[in-house]
């Protein structure tokens, strides 16, 4: 039940009234019913001693029902209102954990099903947080009533009261029946279900459109998706007839009951054991009884079946972690210590024993085949992944032992890089504001983009929120990805992963001289595949296999490594063969 507490904390938290109302709801709406089985009674009794107060009585008790059958809806109304709002601060719970999910589990299936079930749990006002709270005060009502009725049935025969509770009970039990039949349907038939669904969907693919236009294949589906339908509507008709089945017998024992309290209550009348008042009284208590624990059936199963969808919401619940200590030394040394590393998901490694120390604002090129390890090596300077085996220090401090928070140190330009579906200056900026832009667009000729545009920076790319969303060709995403990097200000590392691969070589050359400013007072790792381009970094480190084979200056790499060598010479044939 620690999540049912969890769930009123966080009631009283966000919307501490929430309990108020459920009060009043209960009391009001779980006394109700006693109203018009009390007060006829007590109009009967005392009628001929004082008519003229009588009819005042009764028109006062219309008014008090009407005002309480208002009161319901207005109460209701003002509950569903706060209920939505806590379950939109929920659902920003969901959202939050997803988006801060470390990158290393971002393809993990167990975390996407966790947060998929979390997002069931949190997003229907009908079921899981939504349906708990929203039961809540119709729970409550119905505890205030059942006092109420064990109150009279105190007065009445314990017999007739026994038998009318244990038959009740038995119907109860009975009825309880007809949603596992159908359960039992739904999941027998799931598989069949499926299947249909997936003939359904296949026969309006726009993939598989050409072959059934052109070898008019539409019998053949059709046949195979009424086939499936025809099974579906087979097994229906049996389930229907077991249900049925139950229903009957449930009212054949309804019917037993009704005719002992109604020969009871007919005997005792006749006999003079209770009078017309007593016999009002038991008559309507016990057939409102009946309904009420019709009700209370669907009132636990509804709690039950909601208690079971917002269950795993609190999987996603991260027991707050104290924030990291916030880094941000003057002077930064990096080192990779004996680092081997392989993905979650490989056996591997693809970074082999790496040892390598960038000093304070030193340049680092990183250049090697596809596959050598170079992205690898910067996600985990990026703190994406950690190390399987090895250390990566900063000042001579291990990140992992730390939990230091290094966020704010860190710029990059990814290959995967994302735009998001807002305003290119949001691109940018992202959460921050009050930034004068200008140079930078003006450095990243993001400008000659911008004036295209009649809402000039405002213009919102993709058309995810805003249909006059505009797409970016490769290369002029890479320039806003490259803006977005040196916006951040006060970092102390810049990763650049292929940030010209889609860029023209006229627009590559700029960028390179743009390199320089951009890579001054911060220690830079910059990977590419052209081997020209690298002659701005202090050091350019060669890799192979995840491993570092060489280490220096461009000139020192020419001289003492064959295969870089070979590699340049090649590529700057190739460059001038091409132009
Ligand atoms: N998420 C991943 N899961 C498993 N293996 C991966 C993953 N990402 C990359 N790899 C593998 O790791 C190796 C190194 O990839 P990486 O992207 O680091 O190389 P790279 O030197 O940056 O290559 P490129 O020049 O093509 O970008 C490759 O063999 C790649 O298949």
């Amino acid at each position: 039940m620690k999540e049912i507490k969890y769930l009123f904390k966080k009631m009283a938290q966000f919307e501490p009234s929430m309990f108020v109302l459920t009060l009043i709801y209960a009391i009001f709406i779980g006394l109700k019913p006693f109203l018009w089985i009390i007060s006829p009674a007590y109009i009967i009794k005392n009628y001929k001693s004082n008519p003229k107060f009588l009819a005042i009585f009764f028109i006062g008790l219309i008014f008090i029902s009407t005002l309480v059958s208002f009161f319901d809806s207005f109460v209701m109304g003002n509950y569903r209102m706060k209920m939505n709002n806590v379950r939109y601060k929920l659902m920003n719970m969901v959202t939050e954990y997803s988006l801060y999910l470390p990158y290393a589990l971002k393809k993990d299936k167990e975390e996407s099903e966790k947060i998929n079930n979390a997002t069931k749990a949190v997003e229907s006002p009908f079921n899981g947080a939504g349906g708990l709270m929203m039961t809540l005060p119709e729970f409550l009502a119905q505890m205030i009533s059942l006092t109420g009725f064990i109150w009279i049935f105190l007065r009445m025969d314990f017999l007739v009261v026994m038998t009318t509770l244990i038959l009740t009970i038995i119907t109860s039990f009975i009825l309880s029946k007809v949603p596992k039949i159908y359960d039992s349907y739904w999941t027998s038939n799931s598989a069949n279900w499926n299947r249909f669904a997936k003939v359904n969907n296949e026969m309006r693919s726009p993939l598989s459109k050409q072959d059934i236009l052109i070898f008019d294949i539409t019998k053949l589906f059709s046949s195979y998706y009424m086939n499936t339908h025809y099974n579906r509507i087979d097994d229906y008709a049996r389930t229907n007839k077991k249900a049925t089945t139950v229903f009957s017998l449930a009212k054949f024992i309804n019917l037993i009951r009704d005719a002992i309290i109604i020969y009871w209550l007919s005997t005792s009348l006749i006999k003079g054991t209770i009078d017309i008042g007593d016999f009002y009284v038991y008559f309507t208590a016990v057939f409102a009884f009946i309904n009420f624990n019709t009700m209370s059936m669907w009132i636990f199963s509804d709690l039950s079946y909601s208690y079971s969808i917002f269950k795993p919401f609190f999987e996603i619940i991260k027991v707050e972690k104290e924030k990291g200590e916030e880094f941000y030394p003057e002077k930064l040394e990096i080192r990779f210590d004996s680092v081997y590393f392989k993905y979650p998901e490989s056996d591997d490694y693809i970074l082999k024993n790496l040892n390598l120390t960038i000093k304070n604002n030193e340049s680092i090129a990183l250049v090697g085949e596809n596959g050598a390890g170079k992205s690898t090596l910067a996600m985990l300077l990026a703190g994406f992944y950690k190390p399987s085996k090895g250390r990566i220090l900063f000042n001579g401090k291990n990140l992992q032992d730390l939990d230091i928070n290094y966020n704010k140190l860190i710029s990059s330009v990814f290959q995967d890089s994302s735009l998001f579906p807002f305003s290119i200056r949001e691109n940018i900026l992202l959460k921050d504001s009050n930034k004068n832009l200008d140079a930078i667009y003006k450095m990243t000729h993001l400008d000659e983009i911008i004036d295209t545009y009649k809402q000039g920076e405002n213009q919102t790319l993709l058309r995810i929120l805003d249909d006059n969303g505009v797409d970016l060709s490769g290369g002029q995403k890479q320039r806003l990805f490259l803006a977005r990097a040196i916006a951040k200000e006060k970092t102390k590392i810049l990763i650049l992963d292929e940030p010209t691969a889609q860029l023209d070589a006229l627009n590559e050359r700029e960028l390179y001289q743009l390199y320089h400013t951009l890579v001054k007072n911060k220690s830079s790792i910059f990977i590419s595949h052209r081997l020209a381009s690298t002659k701005f970094c202090d050091r350019i480190i060669y890799m192979k296999d995840g491993e570092i084979l060489a280490s220096g200056s461009h000139e020192e790499l020419m001289q003492k490594n064959d295969e870089y060598r070979d590699l340049y010479n090649l590529q700057a044939k190739n460059y001038k063969e091409v132009l």
